[in-house]
């Protein structure tokens, strides 16, 4: 199925006051409608960053794009023609702490009536006005997903003040906020990180069917590779600004070819096994490194990896940056 998403060699970066921060160099990366895929890397590597030039939210006064292109539901982001109508509908957030995304003395319902105002998919381009009719087919739509999230009593917990929640409810609502516009794709920003593991697991399952069954493609940055393998379909590494591996699920946990992909994998916790942390740390962007960016802290770096930028290459979905990919299965 053709992509609703697709980064191409991006590379973009900052002003700031101590010179040109380099921060995305050549990101690929796509996602197609009903696929969840995952952004892992350690902190630094330009998650976050790559999330904002999808969403169009990067501060534009500072920011530069050297080359590249993001190309969502056929609208270019980086140009910004049609990027205003896409950002908010067609693709949405749903951020790492609900409590700050909600105004905390406003009750719950007010809230998300108020969003459904400008974002619900019943609304006309160009109408300001709020007919009973929309007002009556939105909150019935409201109540629909509160409980597809398996929220119950969702009339009564629209009445709730935030506070009155619990972080796993909080961000149940956040979910369905997310998908009520009916978008094509979510961002989805370490969704599940302040909440504890038990809620975790089952916040992931209801993001995963609801997704799946609404065919909305889903970009899920996280640090946490277990809650990659509970819901990803598919799997982006990023390094310091560089696309470093993408693989299917199994093969990234399995047999993946990137050195780095390895050593994160080797620093989780693991039964029977000393997680062995990654020695050095993610550069600045500031003075990246050349050619390969994880060269200096790379166990298998030759001359060629500090002069030439590896391409992406593999097979059958597979693929990866590097002169010296790993072979054969993980820890084997
Ligand atoms: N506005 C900015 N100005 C200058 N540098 C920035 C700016 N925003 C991010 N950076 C730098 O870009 C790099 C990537 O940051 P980013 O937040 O995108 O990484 P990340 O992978 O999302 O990290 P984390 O997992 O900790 O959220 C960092 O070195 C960061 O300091």
């Amino acid at each position: 199925m053709a992509e609703i998403l697709a980064v191409r060699d991006l590379a973009l970066g900052f002003h700031t006051e101590t010179g040109q921060a380099r921060v995305l160099d050549g990101v690929n990366l796509t996602v197609r409608p009903g696929e969840i895929v995952g952004l892992v890397g350690e902190s630094g590597c330009g998650k976050t960053t790559l999330a904002g030039a999808i969403l169009g939210t990067l501060p534009k006064s500072i920011t530069w794009v050297s080359h590249g292109s993001v190309s969502l539901a056929g609208a270019d982001m980086l140009a910004g023609n049609g990027a205003e109508e896409v950002r908010g509908r067609a693709v949405t957030f749903i951020p790492q702490d609900p409590f700050a995304s909600f105004n905390p003395l406003f009750r719950i319902g007010t809230q998300v009536m108020d969003l459904m105002r400008w974002k619900s998919p019943r609304r006309r381009p160009g109408r300001r006005f709020y007919s009973l009719a929309r007002r009556r087919a939105d909150r019935d739509a409201v109540i629909a997903m509160l409980e597809a999230v398996q929220l119950p009593q969702p009339a009564r917990l629209l009445q709730k003040y935030p506070h009155e929640l619990s972080g796993g409810q909080r961000q149940r609502v956040m979910i369905a906020l997310a998908l009520l516009p009916e978008p094509r794709l979510v961002i989805a920003d370490e969704p599940t990180t302040a909440l504890d593991v038990t809620v975790q697991a089952q916040i992931l399952g209801v993001l995963r069917r609801l997704a799946v069954e609404r065919g909305v493609a889903v970009l899920f940055t996280t640090h946490d590779l277990g809650a990659a393998w509970e819901i990803c379909d598919r799997i982006v590494v990023m390094y310091a600004g560089q696309t470093a591996e993408i693989a299917p699920r199994e093969e990234f946990f399995t047999a993946p070819r990137h050195p780095y992909t390895r050593l994160l994998l080797r620093s989780l916790p693991e039964e029977g096994r000393h997680p062995v942390g990654i020695p050095g740390n993610v550069p600045s962007p500031l003075a990246p490194p050349p050619a390969c960016r994880f060269h200096p802290r790379c166990p298998r770096a030759t001359g060629i990896c500090r002069s030439q930028r590896p391409v992406l290459g593999g097979a059958s979905g597979h693929l990866y940056a590097c002169h010296h990919p790993e072979e054969g299965l993980l820890d084997a």
